[in-house]
């Protein structure tokens, strides 16, 4: 079952981002992929308020490198939330295995221990095909839904 439009958001449930800082780290693999959910990321922020200076953006060699980028960002930038951005594809071995787990587990461990919330746009599929439906395609755009989520996240963290 495929899954719903990720692009779809109503502005009255979502906070004002225009006190808010945000960092988001890009992987450089499969960029075709990760520049359209950066895109998508920049532009739902800068929709809901977010000042585009207010917006900072940093490049890692790939998903597994997003774990240190995004520490790096949270302990240098004072941002509110991190959004990570890497796209994983099934090659022919395990690789895809190990790389999904360590970033996965890593953001989650960021998020535990920093408050700052860290959002998971890691798209992680078995074929190309299904991360151009989720970057923009037929199924939407995975960083549109993530910039959202971390607009909610850091506002959530100003309680
Ligand atoms: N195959 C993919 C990778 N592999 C590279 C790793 O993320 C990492 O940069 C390398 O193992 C060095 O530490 N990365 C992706 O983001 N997407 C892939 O499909
Ligand atoms: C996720 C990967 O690292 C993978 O795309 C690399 O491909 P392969 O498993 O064929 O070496």
């Amino acid at each position: 079952m495929a899954t719903t439009n990720l692009s779809a958001y109503d502005k009255a449930t979502i906070p004002n981002a225009s006190s808010l800082r945000f960092g988001i780290v890009v992987s450089e693999w499969n960029p075709e992929i990760t520049q359209n959910m950066r895109k998508g990321a920049v532009e739902t922020l800068l929709d809901c308020g977010a000042k585009e200076e207010n917006i900072i953006t940093w490049d890692v060699p790939g998903s597994f490198e997003l774990v240190y980028g995004c520490k790096k960002m949270i302990e240098t930038q004072n941002v509110d939330a991190v959004i990570a951005v890497g796209n994983v594809i099934q090659g022919e071995t395990k690789h895809f295995d190990f790389v999904c787990d360590g970033v996965t587990q890593g953001i989650v461990d960021l998020n535990i221990k920093y408050d700052t919330p860290v959002i998971f746009c890691v798209l992680t599929d078995n074929t190309k095909q299904q991360s151009i439906d989720r970057s923009g395609g037929k199924l939407g755009n995975k960083g549109v839904e993530c910039a959202v989520a971390a607009i909610k996240m850091a506002a959530l963290r100003q309680i």
